[in-house]
């Protein structure tokens, strides 16, 4: 498979599960958290299908919501400054977000995380062939993940959670973010190829009209990447390094 990268100027690389393995940090903290709430209002068992279906590359607390309202759940709002451990019954959507935030950042400290081995390949290649190369993240968390794995110097810039809310911008499936990171680095959509693992991500960087849309199949299925706007998909991104 290959990619004539030279009718490209920029590359905009979402970060869990395409520049690093966290989407399945992510996955993990986000069945614990759910699991034990769904459990306590005597709800569907939540899946891995339910990860991949709702909350799956969405900003946590877009998340939180949409998987709720899957189960017929509604809960008040909050504020992202609400505890993790609030009692049974006077949970908020912005109290699990932060629960579920503790348990991801728990296993990040304890655990680490490395760049996959092929992104780190096609990351350094597309360097050498002087394209200019960012993150788009929706998650808060993006910037403590790239300095774990070492990798925050090869970007030249990071759009993140936390710009996001800022700013203001509308995130995954919206194309915002990503065009936001386009602009900034000065590079016409058309120019710029987009990298996404999760279905909400491919959705953005296709509404988006970017010149060739990558999906990254971690788990959500070539097929769903497909439906979603994906021009081609990968398992891995080392796939697209020439030899
Ligand atoms: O809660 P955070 O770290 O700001 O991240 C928001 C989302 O970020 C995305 O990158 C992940 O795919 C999601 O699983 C996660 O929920």
């Amino acid at each position: 498979m290959s990619v004539d990268w030279s009718r490209y100027s920029a590359v905009l690389f979402d970060l869990d599960g395409v520049i690093t393995p966290t989407a399945e940090v992510h996955m993990r903290a986000w069945a614990r958290m759910f699991s034990d709430f769904l459990a306590s209002r005597g709800a569907e068992d939540y899946t891995d299908a339910d990860y991949f279906a709702h909350v799956d590359g969405k900003p946590r607390y877009d998340g939180v919501r949409d998987l709720l309202a899957s189960r017929g759940i509604e809960l008040p709002e909050g504020t992202p400054d609400d505890p993790p451990d609030q009692a049974e019954g006077e949970e908020t959507v912005c109290g699990l977000g932060n629960r579920k935030n503790d348990l991801f950042g728990a296993v990040l400290r304890e655990e680490g995380v490395e760049a996959y081995p092929g992104s780190r390949r096609l990351v350094d290649r597309l360097r050498e062939d002087g394209l200019k190369l960012a993150i788009v993240s929706s998650s808060k968390n993006a910037p403590d993940v790239l300095e774990t794995a070492g990798v925050t110097d090869l970007f030249e810039i990071v759009v993140h959670g936390g710009v996001a809310a800022e700013r203001g911008l509308k995130g995954k499936p919206a194309p915002d973010t990503y065009q936001a990171a386009a602009d900034e680095l000065g590079v016409p959509y058309e120019r710029a190829v987009v990298f996404e693992d999760a279905v909400s991500g491919v959705a953005a960087g296709h509404a988006g009209h970017f010149g060739l849309v990558v999906g990254v199949d971690r788990g959500a299925g070539h097929q769903a990447l497909t439906d979603a706007g994906a021009d081609l998909v990968v398992d891995d991104l080392g796939e697209l390094v020439e030899p």
